[in-house]
């Protein structure tokens, strides 16, 4: 699904950056290593926060106090309800003793409360007896922590930063180039641009250390943005690295899932730590921010929480990371909860699990390489060894890790369906996983997988080869094709072709209403007035259309695609439409002697935005494989991953089922917020208790509170959602598979379209439940 970088581009830094607005901190911070458990982290309060969540301007939080001198008497709290007001937050603590100061933290962009505050006692010695007590404020368990100085935590200097972290470096220029351009401002001691460790190409940001201050407020006195190379390229103050690195453990001492950006404590050692309360992460801050739907993860997660995930807002499991994304596994006995509250691009990478009674969980995220390792096989020692940069992954460890996710996964079901024996599969999550055949073809070398271990095996019904790639090792040999044509430029493909244009790429555009072409033709495209000379002028050339109808039109009609196209050329459609239309155009752009490939994929506005979309692709065999190659770097600037699924056809198909999920899930979603209002309870607080559990899904989270408020931005299109379902439908005759809750889901859906909802996101389906349509 949507919302939610490794590529020797800017768009690992986009992610944090441009993407997500919300984290101050470039990504190398985002993924430095915490020595200190979460509550620690927040110990040092909004002392703590000076340094990290506080931008160059200094103007994030109220600071009624100073914190230094009055930390004795200081607690933190987290877990508090957003509504929960400072007044009540305040009487509620009064009953301990006289209140010298409180807060609750907001956050600066939302005006939103970030879900947790300090309290501080003129009397510290009440403090004892109230970290003793269980604390319930306004029906929320919420958790009172001692705080300590920063002073006391090793963080001493952090203020004389001489360092910048400079971000959307374009990848020809050098280090000299770097420091050249900055000497300028004042005596540099170090720089450098970082690059990939296994390709060794610039991965498009770097670091500047000045010499002294002054250089600094040099630097940012004349703004953010400079320009270096031809390319306007981002400043930010970057913070020093604290130690740790290694968080190997004992159980006890053991957090979840040290991950990335917002990384997450996955479930910090729950059992021994909370007194046996289960999963309780701390995530990426995700608590009180819910981004928009957009954003999943993202926003959502990481959203404002400070940059290291556990700093700022309080995760309790709120932020992402989830089956869906995160593959946040769950144990089979008591999980450590869907830890990975992902920061900032936050799809939680987090492999949450635990093999013991005690959940572990597996936070992760953080931009897209949280790694988030932590986890606890067997409730004995824990490796919570965290990397900045996840991949490439140990392929026979990760396995291991996903089969024990899987295995208590609530898709497990699903997974293990699918689980066959995979050999050379360069590993991406359990679900990348669980989709490699056992007949897993050898990749081309630059996939660079390593034969993983074996799954039980389970043969597949379908004859198709599968394997799936992460996107950045897929491709970081290639380069990116010169000329790219892109046809249909709707919610999804305005944003796609953005990155395309961002990323480099000579990129011709087209789209029925002409006007939606004039922002990309302002970042540099050009333009052709139909797909015919679009796909004349291009090597390959990319569709994003609507339906199956309008795929065909483009591709095949007058002045179609297909009369552009010859020899040497591709064609990718990335619509989400039905195998048989896949393959007609395939048949008829292969006949013109090019290639053609079939690129759906999971996803929507901001994961296209944030260059983290799924592609599910076919079509590699015969002719297709070279187009395949030349593609893959390009699918890899749109989005984080690919799968390889087979024939043309196979593409479509999984795209249709993965819908037809989410359809369904969205329609029950509804019925249980609209039962939820009906018999009294809090609707909000359902959204709440889901996420926390099971059934989480970065769909609910954020599009339940706005669908409370029968707000429904659109992201997804209700009727494109309906088509489908529709598709679905038909690809489950075809093959008589019994699909009633899909065929059910999907009559809510042409009720929505019958009263007017077919443009408004798709979870305006809820709008078909209420008494006034139904009548
Ligand atoms: N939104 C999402 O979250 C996702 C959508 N998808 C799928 O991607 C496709 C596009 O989705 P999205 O961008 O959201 O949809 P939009 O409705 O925003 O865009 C549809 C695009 O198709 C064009 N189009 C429609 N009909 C015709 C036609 N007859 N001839 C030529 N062009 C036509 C539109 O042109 P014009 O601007 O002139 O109307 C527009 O460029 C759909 O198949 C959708 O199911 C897949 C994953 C996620
Ligand atoms: O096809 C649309 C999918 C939307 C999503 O994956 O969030």
């Amino acid at each position: 699904m949507e919302d939610f970088p490794e590529r020797s581009r800017f768009d690992d830094n986009q992610i944090a950056y441009n993407g997500n607005e919300e984290f101050e901190q470039p990504p190398e911070q985002q993924y430095e290593e915490f020595e200190q458990p979460p509550e620690q982290q927040f110990d040092s309060g909004r002392g703590f926060e000076t340094n990290h969540n506080v931008d160059s301007e200094g103007n994030e939080f109220r600071d009624s106090f100073n914190h230094r001198d009055s930390a004795a008497g200081k607690l933190f709290v987290g877990g508090v309800s957003w509504e929960t007001t400072e007044e009540a937050f305040t009487n509620y603590f009064s009953k301990y003793g006289e209140i010298a100061d409180s807060v609750i933290m907001i956050d600066k962009h939302s005006g939103r409360p970030r879900g947790f505050g300090f309290v501080t006692f003129a009397d510290p010695g009440v403090v004892d007896s109230v970290l003793e007590e269980e604390h319930v404020i306004d029906g929320r368990v919420v958790e009172v922590k001692r705080t300590v100085p920063r002073e006391d935590m090793g963080f001493k200097g952090i203020s004389k930063r001489k360092k910048i972290f400079v971000g959307g470096i374009p990848t020809s220029l050098t280090d000299d180039e770097l420091g050249e351009y900055f000497s300028t401002y004042g005596s540099i001691v170090e720089h450098q641009i970082m690059v990939d460790h296994k390709t060794g190409r610039s991965r498009g940001f770097g670091f500047v250390t000045f010499e002294n201050e002054d250089a600094l407020d040099k630097v940012f006195s004349e703004g953010k943005i400079h320009e270096l190379g031809g390319k306007q390229v981002e400043i930010k103050k970057a913070e020093p690295k604290r130690g740790g690195g290694d968080f190997s453990g004992s159980a006890p001492k053991s957090y979840g899932g040290l991950g990335g950006a917002a990384a997450g404590y996955g479930a910090y050692n729950s059992a021994s730590r909370y007194n046996g309360k289960m999963g309780r992460g701390y995530g990426g801050g995700g608590y009180p921010t819910y981004g928009t739907y957009n954003n999943y993860g993202g926003n959502y997660a990481g959203s404002y929480a400070g940059f290291y995930g556990g700093y700022g807002g309080y995760g309790y499991g709120f932020g992402y990371g989830g089956p869906m994304y995160g593959n946040a596994g769950y144990a089979a006995s008591g999980y450590g909860m869907p830890a990975g509250y992902g920061g900032n691009t936050a799809y939680g990478g987090g492999r949450g699990y635990g093999n013991g009674a005690v959940g572990r969980g597996g936070g992760s995220g953080g931009g897209s390489y949280g790694s988030g390792r932590g986890y606890d096989r067997s409730g004995g020692s824990t490796t919570g060894r965290y990397h900045p940069y996840q991949k490439p992954v140990d392929l026979e460890e990760e396995a291991n890790d996903n089969f024990a996710s899987i295995n208590g996964s609530p898709i497990g079901g699903v997974v293990m369906s699918f689980l066959v024996k995979t050999t050379n599969c360069h590993h991406l999550s359990s679900t990348a996983m669980a989709m490699c055949s056992s007949f897993c073809p050898h990749l081309p070398n630059h996939f660079g997988g390593r034969p993983a271990y074996s799954f039980p095996t389970k043969p597949l019904s379908f004859s198709f080869k599968a394997f799936s790639s992460q996107a950045s090792n897929a491709s970081s040999e290639d380069e990116l094709p010169t000329r790219v044509g892109f046809l249909g430029l709707g919610i999804m493909g305005s944003p796609m072709a953005q990155n395309l244009i961002k990323s480099g790429c000579d990129v011709t555009v087209w789209n029925r209403t002409k006007s939606k072409c004039d922002p990309l033709i302002s970042l540099g495209a050009k333009y052709k007035p139909s797909p015919e000379e679009v796909a004349a002028s291009c090597d390959v050339t990319f569709a994003m259309l609507a339906d199956p109808e309008s795929a065909v039109d483009v591709a095949l009609g007058k002045h179609g695609a297909a009369n552009g196209m010859s020899s040497g050329k591709g064609y990718v459609d990335v619509s989400t439409v039905d195998g048989a239309t896949s393959k007609l155009i395939s048949g008829r752009i292969k006949s013109t002697g090019a290639s053609f490939l079939e690129a759906s994929f999971s996803g929507s506005k901001k994961p296209a935005e944030d260059g983290q979309l799924i592609f599910l692709t076919a079509g590699m065999q015969s002719c297709d494989k070279s187009l395949y190659e030349i593609a893959a770097p390009l699918l890899d600037v749109m989005g984080k991953s690919r799968f390889y699924l087979g024939d043309v056809g196979n593409g479509a198909a999984m795209k249709l089922v993965v819908n037809m999920i989410m359809g369904s899930m969205m329609a029950s979603f509804s019925e249980g917020l609209l039962l939820t209002e009906k018999i009294g309870l809090d609707p909000k607080v359902l959204v709440e208790v889901v996420s926390q559990g099971a059934i989480s899904a970065p769909m609910y989270s954020v599009k339940g509170p706005s669908m409370i408020q029968s707000l429904y931005p659109t992201a997804f299109p209700l009727k494109h959602q309906q088509k489908d379902l529709r598709l679905a439908l038909g690809l489950a005759e075809s093959v008589s598979q019994s699909t009633p809750i899909a065929a059910a889901a999907n009559e809510l859906y042409k009720v929505a379209k019958s009263h007017g909802l077919s443009d408004e996101d798709f979870s305006a389906v809820i709008e078909a439940l209420k008494p006034k349509l139904q009548q």
